[in-house]
């Protein structure tokens, strides 16, 4: 039987998730966003898209990638999602896989955290799968995840929180570093693509010397700090100024967060089975 995805949600997440598949020919596609112009660009390559969703296949595997915050409403208004019996991966922040299942009287959740790198096929997404999830439909969840990068299992619910910060956030945490690399050499003087041609290459080189040797992140660091040299002083300067404990306590924070996204509607699911 043919599986199509059916993506709901295509904003930076979902488009990214849409173009890396598309990327690699897969068109078993179907998206529904109530924003128009966000479908514009995926109807325009002749995939199927609507602005709502009326009837489902039961060999579909849904994908949901709209805010955590509008996925309350979109259970209550979006009926055909109900008790589907195929695979359901989420990729939204924080929302547990119990509260999927009860939300939308579901079994088979995968929730996953992307990041957006997978618009160029280098994604990454860290993904947990609920125990009604047999080998069979965990090979498709895989197979869907792997189509715009690399995927990796965690058998533990718990860590998605911290993979939310480190594997989706993680884009805007090295974005944001980069940004100052380019602003420095701006700032000596470089012209903008200049800065920015060699903060690009200085990423994916670093990239390409951890993943090919194999070294320690730290003994590569080692081995550009010539002793008595110039880039011991900046490490210094980062050591002094605690830059380490902020980025670990910057993403403790966005896990934090993601908990309590996921918590906000665990408790309000309870509240709702109290009231029953
Ligand atoms: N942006 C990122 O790097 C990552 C985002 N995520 C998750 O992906 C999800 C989307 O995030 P973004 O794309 O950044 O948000 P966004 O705000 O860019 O896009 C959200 C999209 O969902 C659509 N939408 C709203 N209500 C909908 C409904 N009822 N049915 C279908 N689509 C609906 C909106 O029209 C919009 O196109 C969130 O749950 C977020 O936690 C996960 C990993 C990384
Ligand atoms: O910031 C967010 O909530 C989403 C989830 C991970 C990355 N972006």
């Amino acid at each position: 039987m043919k599986t199509t995805l059916v993506l709901f949600g295509v904003g930076h997440m979902g488009s990214a998730i849409a173009r890396g598949m598309l990327q690699t020919g897969n068109t078993d596609l179907r998206i529904i966003d109530p924003d128009l112009s966000a479908l514009q660009e995926f109807s325009a390559l002749g995939i199927r898209t609507d602005t709502a969703c009326l009837s489902l296949a039961p060999n579909d595997v849904l994908m949901l990638a709209m805010p955590p915050q509008v996925f309350g409403a979109f259970s209550s208004d979006t009926p055909c999602v109900h008790h589907h019996q195929g695979l359901v991966i989420s990729v939204m922040a924080g929302i547990r896989i119990s509260s999927i299942q009860q939300m939308l009287g579901t079994q088979n959740v995968v929730r996953s955290i992307p990041n957006t790198p997978s618009e160029v096929f280098e994604g990454m997404t860290v993904y947990c799968r609920s125990s009604s999830v047999g080998e069979n439909l965990a090979r498709k969840a895989r197979d869907v995840l792997e189509s715009f990068g690399r995927a990796v299992e965690v058998s533990d619910e718990a860590l998605i929180d911290p993979a939310t910060a480190l594997c989706g956030g993680g884009p805007a945490f090295v974005a944001y570093f980069a940004d100052a690399l380019q602003e420095f050499g701006i700032k000596a003087g470089l012209s903008k693509d200049a800065a920015l041609a060699i903060t690009i290459q200085l990423l994916r080189g670093t990239s390409a010397l951890l993943a090919t040797t194999g070294k320690p992140v730290m003994q590569l660091c080692r081995e550009v700090m010539t002793p008595g040299g110039t880039t011991e002083r900046g490490i210094w300067h980062f050591d002094d100024e605690g830059v380490g404990r902020t980025v670990l306590d910057a993403l403790s924070k966005s896990s934090a967060r993601s908990r309590e996204l996921g918590l906000a509607i665990t408790e309000s699911l309870s509240q709702f089975e109290v009231a029953k």
